[in-house]
This record gives structure tokens, C-alpha cells and sequence, in this order.
């Protein structure tokens, strides 16, 4: 008797990033219960597998779904509005001033359901966020249908989200008391910087992080005035202090990571802690180019962040991952630095093992969730093709995104997106908040 599947899906290549290199022509996989059931080559699939749908692939690539390890999604509704700046200037002359005037919870609901549905049509199926209302950002994803981590927020400032720690902890724990359980909704504990959260604070989220079992999200030494100013308020750089607080550790997810000496990066390594790479937001605030390739040479995680709409502007994982390999050839001075096949482990797998979801996503394997993607190379734009997966960086973009699943559930198909919401009415709601802003 043949083997019964919900979903079968034959693609010219699939690409299961484990192992590393690997491409299989000509294969298909089985989607049962949510989950992969089995990738065998296309013809065996044909004699021996019973499907309820199937999905015919004949000039594209099935990939994991791509994991975005750092984004502040709500912001897609301030993309735009500070361009060239600097870190700082950007954060304190432009976008804290326009976020203390607009955040609500219906900004981020809204922000972020825009932000979900960009990612979704560009392959993107798991994200970590750390936003205000994490509540907010939370039902968003679910609506869109997208597998999410959502920061517990934690900065030591006042906001009309929150008054002070204990009410941001606060806040962000009933969110995650009332997601428990869910198939896609996660959390993290993510206090924003070393600069603008005090060592107690700091302490008292890896605690709580470590007490129930969650990844911890920081931006790191993002800018070089981050690592001067530490040195005179603190007499050591942000690092040393993460260290010392026992901040630093495998369950952290350090951001950007770009200003780091051959001790952090050994620190980082001895540690497990993660990465979380941010190739185009640190050119576009001329952050600097994070030493990606001696991180990955000590054995560091480094996955893919977009960052916020604000300082990308897009939430696109395929130029990230084409922004990576190049940046790490021309700051290593090395060519052979961050090859293709890298530059996609970092989107996927890395990605979601820093997530602690190494076991449920991020590369094609019997067992693990069907997060999938499928790639259309069949223009002839893109051809001759002789590496699917060089082509994957360095050739496609979002825009040949066809099909992606989640939980082997269709979201998009020949690039349209299956979602609850219309693009009328997601226009609709970019217009409103566009007035709002320009007032
Ligand atoms: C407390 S919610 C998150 C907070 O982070 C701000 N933000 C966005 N991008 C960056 C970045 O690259 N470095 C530091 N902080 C950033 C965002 O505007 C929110 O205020
Ligand atoms: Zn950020």
C-alpha cells in the first residue's frame, strides 16, 4: 500500500541546507500532520506516495523558510522617514521623538501585520521581534499566520506603553502567560542595549531568560560611540559588562555585533551565544562591517537579521543574505569568506537554532515542521543555471518567492498571499497611519 500524505511537493531542486552543501535534483517531499514525513527523488515519490494535494515545482528550488533573527516589525509603518543618519542621531533626532508621538497598541497591531505580510511573500516564515506592545505584535502574527518569537521588552525609559521595568516585565509576561502554548507564537526577553538598560535590569532579565527557558535578544555594540561611551560610564566595554552580569551566555542573541575585538569574539564563542547579523542596516547607519567571517571561523552562531523598515528599508532576507557574503569578502579582504551556501545556512538554520529551534525548523528533514519555500528560477534572466545555490544569493531576489508554507499550510502561492486580510484593506491601513505620521 502506497504511503498517505496531505501534501506532496516535486521541485526541480530541493535544497535541505542539512547537509550543508547538499542538492537534491529532482526530488519531492511529504507534508503530514504540519509536519515533513519524507524527501525522496521524485520518481520514487511518484510510485509510492498517495497525496491529498500536490504542488508540481518544475524550474524552482524548495528551501527552508527563512529565519529573520532580528527585526523590529512594527516599524514598518516609519519606513522612510530618517534616512541618512548615523545610529544615534537617527534614534534620538528622528525616530524615538516620532515613536514617543504614534506607538500604541493599534500602531504596532498594524505596523506589524504589514511587516508579517512583507516577510511572508519574501519567504520569511520565522522572525524575532522586539517591539513595544508585544501583545499587540503578537495577535498580528498570529493573523498572518507566521511562527514568531516576540521580545519581552525591557528599556529603562518611560514610555506610554510602559512606566518602568517592573511594568514592562510586567506588561510583556501577561502577553506570554496569554500566548502559552500556542503552535506559533513564542517569546524572548530582550532588553534593547547595554546603553539604555542598568546592570540590575540586565541581571534580572537573563535571570527570568534562564528561569523559563527563553533566548535572550540584545543589540551589542552596534556603533563605535556605544563602545566609548560604556568605557567612560562603565570603564569597560559593553561586552565586559554583559560578562560580567552573566548576561552573556547560549541563549543569547547579541544584534549587530559589529565593533568586536579577537577577546569578544572568543567570549561570544566560549560562551554558545548567537549572533544576529544585520548587513544592511549597519551600512545604511554606517555602523561599520561586523568581523562575520572570524566569527564564524571561532564557531560563533551568526544568523540574519533584517532589522526595523526604518533602517533597511526592506524586510528581505534575500538581500541580507547577498549583503553578508559580499560584506564579509570586502571586510575580510578574502573572497572565499561567506560563501552562498553559507550565507543561506545563516539565513535558515542558524537562524533558528539561536532561537532554540533548531529541532523544529530551518532546514528540510524528515520530522521537522514543513516551513517551506519555494523559489522560482525558471526566468531566463536566471539562466544558464549552474548552482541553484549560488543563484539563490546572488541572483533571485524576494520577487521570485512563489509558494510558502507554514506548518505545511499554504501562504502564499504563485506570489500572492493566502491571508485572512486583503491588500485592500492592508493598503487601506498603510494610508491612515501615512496621514497620522505626516501630521
Ligand atoms: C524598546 S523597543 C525597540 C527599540 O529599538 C529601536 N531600534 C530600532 N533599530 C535599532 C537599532 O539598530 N539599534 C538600536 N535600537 C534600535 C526602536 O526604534 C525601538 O525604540
Ligand atoms: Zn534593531
Amino acid at each position: 500500500m502506497n504511503e498517505p500524505a496531505d501534501l506532496l511537493i516535486y521541485a526541480r531542486w530541493v535544497i535541505p541546507v542539512e547537509p550543508a552543501r547538499a542538492v537534491l535534483h529532482h526530488h519531492a517531499v511529504a507534508v503530514r500532520f504540519g509536519r515533513i514525513a519524507a524527501v525522496m527523488p521524485s520518481d520514487l515519490a511518484r510510485r509510492t506516495v498517495d497525496a491529498a494535494r500536490v504542488v508540481e515545482l518544475p524550474e524552482h528550488a524548495l528551501i527552508p523558510g527563512l529565519v529573520n533573527l532580528h527585526t523590529h516589525a512594527a516599524m514598518n509603518l516609519l519606513r522612510g522617514i530618517a534616512d541618512d543618519l548615523p545610529l544615534m542621531r537617527w534614534l534620538q533626532e528622528a525616530i524615538w521623538p516620532a515613536e514617543n508621538k504614534h506607538v500604541s497598541h493599534s500602531f504596532v497591531r498594524e505596523g506589524t501585520l504589514l511587516a508579517a505580510v512583507e516577510m511572508l511573500r519574501g519567504g520569511i516564515t520565522t522572525c524575532s521581534d522586539m517591539y513595544f506592545h508585544p501583545d499587540a505584535a503578537a495577535e498580528a502574527f498570529d493573523l498572518a499566520g507566521m511562527r514568531a518569537r516576540v521580545g519581552i521588552v525591557l528599556i529603562d525609559v518611560p514610555t506610554s506603553y510602559a512606566a518602568d521595568a517592573d511594568d514592562y516585565l510586567r506588561k510583556g509576561f501577561a502577553a506570554r502567560d496569554h500566548w502559552k502554548n500556542h503552535p506559533r507564537i513564542g517569546f524572548t526577553v530582550a532588553p534593547h542595549a547595554p546603553y539604555t538598560v542598568s546592570d540590575a535590569n540586565l541581571r534580572r532579565a537573563q535571570t527570568l531568560a534562564h528561569e523559563l527557558d527563553l533566548p535572550l535578544h540584545i543589540h551589542i555594540h552596534e556603533s563605535e560611540g556605544e563602545i566609548r561611551n560604556s568605557l567612560a560610564a562603565h570603564g569597560m566595554r559593553p561586552l565586559a559588562r554583559l560578562a560580567k552580569l552573566g548576561v552573556v551566555a547560549d541563549n543569547m542573541v547579541g544584534v549587530h555585533a559589529v565593533h568586536l575585538d579577537a577577546q569578544e569574539i572568543e567570549l561570544l564563542a566560549g560562551h554558545g551565544a548567537s549572533v544576529a547579523h544585520c548587513p544592511t542596516s549597519n551600512m545604511k547607519l554606517a555602523s561599520g562591517i561586523a568581523p562575520v567571517a572570524q566569527l564564524l571561523a571561532a564557531g560563533v552562531r551568526v544568523g540574519l537579521g533584517t532589522d526595523g523598515a526604518a533602517s533597511n528599508n526592506r524586510l528581505d532576507l534575500f538581500q541580507e543574505m547577498r549583503h553578508a557574503a559580499l560584506l564579509a569578502k570586502v571586510g575580510s579582504k578574502d573572497a572565499t569568506a561567506v560563501p552562498a551556501h553559507a550565507a543561506l545556512h545563516m539565513a535558515t538554520l542558524a537562524g533558528a537554532e539561536a532561537l532554540g529551534l533548531g529541532a523544529e525548523v530551518g532546514s528540510i528533514v524528515p520530522g521537522k515542521r514543513a516551513d517551506l519555500c519555494a523559489v522560482d528560477l525558471g526566468d531566463a534572466l536566471m539562466r544558464p543555471c549552474f548552482d541553484p545555490i549560488s543563484h539563490l544569493v546572488h541572483v533571485a531576489g524576494r520577487e521570485h518567492v512563489s509558494h510558502v508554507w507554514i506548518d505545511g499550510e499554504i501562504r502564499v502561492a504563485e506570489g500572492v498571499a493566502l491571508l485572512q486580510i486583503s491588500d485592500k484593506e492592508l493598503l487601506r491601513i498603510a494610508t491612515v497611519w501615512q496621514t497620522k505620521l505626516a501630521n
